[in-house]
């Protein structure tokens, strides 16, 4: 896998949206220049059945249009019948092996919070991880303490090879600081999907992450 489609990888779902359009939020960060987007459809407000496959495959196409890779959060069976670029799992999802098994050839995300985490996704095959949350952040109700900057560091250290992007919180104020670390990149949702200027705010956030 290419590292640098982590430099600035957008996450979002419907609910991350308020009132905007949330396809109209995807084409301006496409049209700014977002490395990456993971499909993120879940927790209130989220869409379901007919409605949630429609809004999917109109979001895989807007990332085709623009040449971005279109990764799901969770929903291998999504990811599957979309046959989207990749799927990202959590420790809490499928087994990331079973997953392997399941999407060859496929993008496969895993998050990790600890070094035993990170031992079990390089076995099973994982392209990348998610280390987080880095930072407080308020897209994810069930999420960890912040941890700071000094796992992810010592995973960069430890494992030089490995593509790693970091996640929770990360605004154009910090995201400098998580690059420095020594990150591929960052995962972004709220200081994005929320901006008063989507295109403009992934523009700064690329100048920073790039
Ligand atoms: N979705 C994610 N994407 C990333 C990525 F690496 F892509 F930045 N890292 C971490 C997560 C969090 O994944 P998980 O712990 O399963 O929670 P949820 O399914 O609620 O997102
Ligand atoms: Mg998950």
């Amino acid at each position: 896998m290419n590292r640098n489609i982590l430099n600035l990888y957008f996450i979002m779902g419907s609910q991350n949206c308020g009132n905007a359009d949330p396809l109209h939020v995807l084409e301006s960060a496409l049209k700014g220049g977002i490395s990456c987007f993971q499909f993120r459809e879940k927790g209130e407000g989220a869409r379901q059945g007919e409605d949630y496959i429609k809004y999917a495959r109109s979001c895989q196409n807007l990332c085709k249009k623009y040449g971005v890779p279109f990764i799901v959060n969770d929903d291998v069976r999504l990811a599957e019948e979309l046959q989207a670029d990749g799927v990202h799992v959590g420790q809490d999802d499928e087994l990331a092996q079973h997953v392997r098994v399941r999407m060859p050839g496929k993008i496969l995300g895993v998050s990790v919070h600890t070094s035993e985490e990170v031992v079990s996704a390089i076995q099973a095959g994982a392209d990348y991880i998610g280390v987080g949350p880095i930072y407080e952040t308020k897209s994810k109700a069930d999420a960890k303490p912040a941890a700071g900057l000094s796992f992810l560091t010592k995973i960069v250290t430890e494992y030089p090879e490995l593509p790693i992007v970091g996640i929770g919180g990360i605004t154009i104020e910090n995201a400098k600081r998580v690059i420095e670390a020594g990150a591929d990149g960052v995962s972004i949702i709220s200081a994005i999907s929320q901006a008063e200027d989507v295109q403009g705010t992934v523009k700064q956030l690329l100048n920073i992450v790039k």
